[in-house]
């Protein structure tokens, strides 16, 4: 089921929290909505869901206006953060509830059925007689992820899902759930604030700031090409050094980037820490080291840039670098934006 957005404004009270949106969600596509907290993606899937309406603009299920559909006859599934399961179900009995209350008739043993059907494609087999407070938080998301595919949805939407699990858990849980996407093929959205758990899932990022869309893509297209310095700042670990543009090369001290298309003036020069380089003698910026800070996949450099700003740097686990050292930093990678 495709979903169209097209124009879509909130207002709450006073204060407009979704300015204009508009966004198409291709059948069987899963998308993520991702952007700091308060940038409106909680009310923007609340609008999907018909748990909020636009104040203006409209939200189309396939060629349908949903404005007017009901939050039920919408056919759409939900997993949320603290949507928690009720305590007082067990397992089997929260997902089966949602096929008990339908419209959809099912006999006691097609429930039945499905309800294993769905705990094993949860992985979830054999833990159908527990109660909610006899699992982990990780399954408990698992069975709220059944109990919402229980109704065979058109769409399924999920916001911040894994937001209380720890790391480990969350990085398995959103491969699994994409394994479970590829399989089922229903058109998700999927809200988060962190943007390892969006790039790391999602067919195509749509990034938010304060109501707005700043910038939709593949995963690829978002951290190769980011379109503003925000959404560079916001994909990841970024720095940010102060230079000048001339004939399309931007300068910072002695080091050049190549800036095509930009022109003349101040700029500034953003860099993830593994795109800048760093070594004792040559061309580059001069810099001190501060601190080096070891990590699984190599060596991190703090270190101060002779204009008094501080750059982070990764650099391979076996280079020979210590607090105090003087060296050069060049630039290897950088994107380019001019000073506004
Ligand atoms: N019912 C409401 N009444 C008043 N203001 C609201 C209401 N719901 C949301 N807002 C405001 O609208 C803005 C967007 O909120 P929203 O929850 O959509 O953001 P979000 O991007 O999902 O943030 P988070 O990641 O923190 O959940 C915020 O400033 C919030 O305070």
């Amino acid at each position: 089921m495709k979903i169209t957005l097209d124009q879509v404004v909130k207002t709450f009270d006073t204060f407009r929290a979704v300015h204009g949106v508009s966004l198409e969600i291709e059948s069987g596509e899963l998308v993520a909505l991702l952007g700091p907290s308060g940038s409106g993606k909680t009310t923007i899937l609340r609008m999907v869901a018909g748990l909020e309406y636009a104040d203006a603009g409209s939200i189309h299920f396939g060629d349908e206006d949903a404005t007017n559909i009901p939050v039920r006859e919408r056919g759409v599934g939900f997993v949320f953060q603290h949507y928690a399961l009720f305590p007082h179900m067990t397992v089997g009995e929260n997902v089966a509830f949602g096929m008990k209350v339908s419209k959809v008739r099912r006999s006691k043993d097609e429930i039945a059925r499905r309800v294993e059907d769905l705990l094993r494609l949860v992985r979830l087999e054999g833990l159908g007689n527990r109660f909610p407070t006899q699992i982990s938080g990780g399954q408990r998301q698992r069975v709220a992820l059944a109990r919402a595919l229980a109704v065979d949805p058109k769409v399924l939407l999920l916001d911040e899902p894994f937001g209380a699990l720890d790391a480990n858990v969350r990085r398995d849980l959103r491969r699994w759930l994409r394994e479970i996407h590829d399989e089922l093929g229903i058109t998700t959205l999927f809200v988060t604030h962190d943007q390892e758990e969006a790039l790391d899932l999602a067919d195509r990022v749509v990034i938010l700031n304060e109501g707005r869309i700043v910038q939709q893509g593949t995963p690829e297209d978002v951290c190769r090409r980011p379109g503003s310095a925000f959404v560079m700042k916001f994909l990841g670990d970024t720095n940010r050094l102060a230079g000048t543009v001339t004939g399309g090369i931007a300068r910072v001290s002695g080091a050049t980037v190549p800036a095509p298309g930009v022109g003349d003036g101040p700029v500034e020069i953003l860099a993830r820490p593994v795109d800048l380089g760093w070594a004792t003698a040559g061309d580059g910026i001069p810099a001190q080291v501060a601190r080096v800070i070891d990590q699984p996949q190599g060596r991190r450099i703090l270190a101060r840039i002779e204009t008094g700003e501080a750059v982070e740097l990764d650099v391979p686990a076996d280079m020979q670098v210590a607090a105090s050292d003087h060296g050069y930093v060049s630039i290897l990678r950088g994107n380019v934006f001019p000073v506004s």
